[in-house]
């Protein structure tokens, strides 16, 4: 049965979703780090988290059991995903649960700045009456400069845009015409929109170029009294700008919901004049947090239940219909991996993946993984899954790269692989009869139609009289009994290609008979996985 492990504080609703969902356990341990974290990852097959635990590349050092883990939220920054594919682990987000309440907390910010909502209250409690000291701003008529126009920055521009700010965006993932439909003007870099801005909000994730996206050059270039909102990450303004933008009259105000190390209780903004800040409470509301629970649930549960992966920020998504329509050929495409390394087990340096007919128009990539954890299953054993297997490939170098192709071939679908590697290359077409039956339908350009599976016997040699006999002699006294065999040829007498399956294994002794016949030229022995079995990956 798989369990589940809660890392961060999770809804009721959410909890409640855990415990009513069959086939599942779970428990609650929060606040972890360091081994105690480590520990607890290897002994749960999937984890939820918020943006508390630090989900680092030791915590998953040697991790065989964890499957998925899923941010109940949108920002996957506290978890490792690259050390996370690399273990097989699918990340997965919530990307919308919290978007509504996370741009209404920007507008909180944003008026509680204009009109000195804390440090009036504050004044208050300090039994002040002090009506002239918190002269505010309107923000009616004001000019807002949003970078980041995604779900949030969208959704904070209709707000705005409801309270009559002027809007100008900047995102190069947005077209004008499209941001032109919001009202809102779309401007062609960061630098553009500086020096007409009343107020600036980001909503970008935080990524190499947005880290310090606003530093000391561009306060400089600001409107006088310009007003700064961060709701997104930490760290995408560069605070001490922001001090120094402060301290010189530059700002008129710093609105700050999220900090580059959090938790922050210690900053040098807080306590100056002009600045309002939450810890990090952008997606804290009830709504929100049912809704980001509730998902991370439903997510985890399909995953570990079915395999179905949706909104993963690490591989591609993969819903029940496309992995059940695709289950056959996933399993020819691991068998080619298979078939590809047993016949270069020197090494292969180049794969290149070409899809015909039905195959072509689908979504494909669950493919390459599927032949790349078959290439590499043999080195690997079961670390090796469809989640790490390309970046394990490229890892190592060796460069996977796909094509589709619509012209149908000879069947309904298949798919050809090139490989090389040390001077060496094979070309194999791989399909699938009926629903479950995979085959090899030609290798090296000769035409066969082999089973894939179980122990295989692959051989070059001259079409001449005599080879079948003389290898079913050779295999016999060798105790191998064949089960099927397949022969393509150029012409009559010509080159031929050989593909036997045998009942058990081949010993040494058999093999060096077969090699010994002086029509055959090669013969190497390719151990695939028995027919009807599929990878503990597919099930
Ligand atoms: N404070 C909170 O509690 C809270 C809650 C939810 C989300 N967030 C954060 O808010 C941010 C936005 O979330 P979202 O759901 O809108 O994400 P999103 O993916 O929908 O939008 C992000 C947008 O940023 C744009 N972008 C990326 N790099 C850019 C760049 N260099 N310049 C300009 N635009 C760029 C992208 O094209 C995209 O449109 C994220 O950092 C997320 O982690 C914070
Ligand atoms: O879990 C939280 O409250 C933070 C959420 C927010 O930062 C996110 O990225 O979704």
């Amino acid at each position: 049965m798989p369990s589940v492990l809660v890392l961060d504080p999770l809804s009721d609703e959410g909890l409640a979703l855990l415990e009513a969902a069959e086939g599942v356990t779970y428990e609650v341990r929060t606040g972890l780090s360091g081994d105690a974290l480590k520990k607890s990852l290897n002994e749960f097959d999937g984890a939820i988290c918020r943006s508390g635990v630090k989900i680092t590349p030791e915590s998953l050092e040697g991790n065989t059991r964890l499957k998925a883990i899923v941010r109940a939220g949108v920002g996957t920054d506290n978890i490792d995903k690259k050390a996370a594919t690399r273990a097989g682990i699918v990340v997965m987000n919530t990307p919308a649960g919290n978007t509504v309440s996370t741009a209404e907390q920007t507008i909180a910010l944003l008026l509680a700045m204009s009109r000195n909502v804390a440090p009036a209250y504050q004044s208050l409690i300090e039994g002040r009456w002090d009506r002239k000291k918190f002269m505010g701003t309107q923000v009616s008529g004001k000019t807002l400069g949003i970078v980041g126009l995604g779900r949030i920055g969208m959704a904070v521009a209709t707000r705005a845009k409801a309270l009559e700010m002027n809007l100008i965006g900047y995102d190069p993932f947005m077209s004008a015409e499209h941001a032109d439909k919001f009202g809102i003007e779309l401007v062609e870099n960061v630098a553009d929109m500086l020096p007409r801005l009343d107020y600036l909000t980001v909503h970008t994730p935080l990524t190499d170029e947005t880290r310090g996206l606003i530093g000391p050059e561009q306060v400089a270039a600001l409107k006088p009294g310009a007003r700064l909102v961060n709701c997104a990450r930490g760290g995408i303004y560069d605070e001490a700008a922001l001090v120094e933008g402060l301290k010189s009259g530059k700002l008129g105000g710093v609105a700050l919901d999220v900090f580059p190390e959090e938790p922050c209780t210690e900053n040098p903004l807080f306590g100056m004049d002009g600045v309002v800040c939450t810890p990090h409470l952008g997606a804290s509301t009830e709504e929100a947090q049912n809704q980001v629970a509730v998902e991370a649930v439903e997510l985890l549960t399909a995953y570990l239940m079915t395999g179905a992966i949706r909104c993963a920020v690490n591989v591609a998504a993969l819903d029940p219909k496309t992995l059940a329509a695709l289950k056959g050929y996933i399993d020819v495409a691991h068998r080619l991996g298979r078939l590809c390394e047993g016949l270069l087990p020197s090494g292969i340096e180049s794969c290149r993946l070409t899809y015909r007919g039905e195959l072509a128009d689908k979504e494909t990539k669950i493919l390459a993984s599927a032949f790349a954890a078959g290439l590499l299953e043999r080195a690997m054993g079961e670390e090796v899954n469809l989640i790490n297997a390309e970046s394990l490939l490229t890892e190592r170098g060796i460069q996977l790269v796909t094509e589709s192709c619509s012209t149908q071939g000879a069947f309904r679908a298949s798919m050809s692989v090139e490989v090389a590697g040390g001077g060496k290359s094979h070309t194999l077409i791989g399909t699938l009869l009926g629903q479950d039956m995979p085959r090899l339908v030609s290798i090296d350009g000769y035409r066969l139609e082999a089973f894939l599976d179980g122990t295989m016997l692959v051989f070059t040699h001259k079409d001449v009289p005599g080879i079948i006999g003389a290898i079913g002699i050779a295999l016999g006294e060798g105790g191998v009994n064949i089960a099927q065999m397949a022969v393509g040829r150029d012409k009559p007498g010509g080159d031929a290609i050989g593909v036997l399956n045998v009942d058990g294994d081949i010993s040494d002794s058999a093999l060096s008979a077969v090699r010994a016949h002086k029509a055959i030229s090669s013969a190497t022995v390719v151990q695939l996985p028995a027919a009807g079995t599929l990878p503990h990956w597919l099930g």
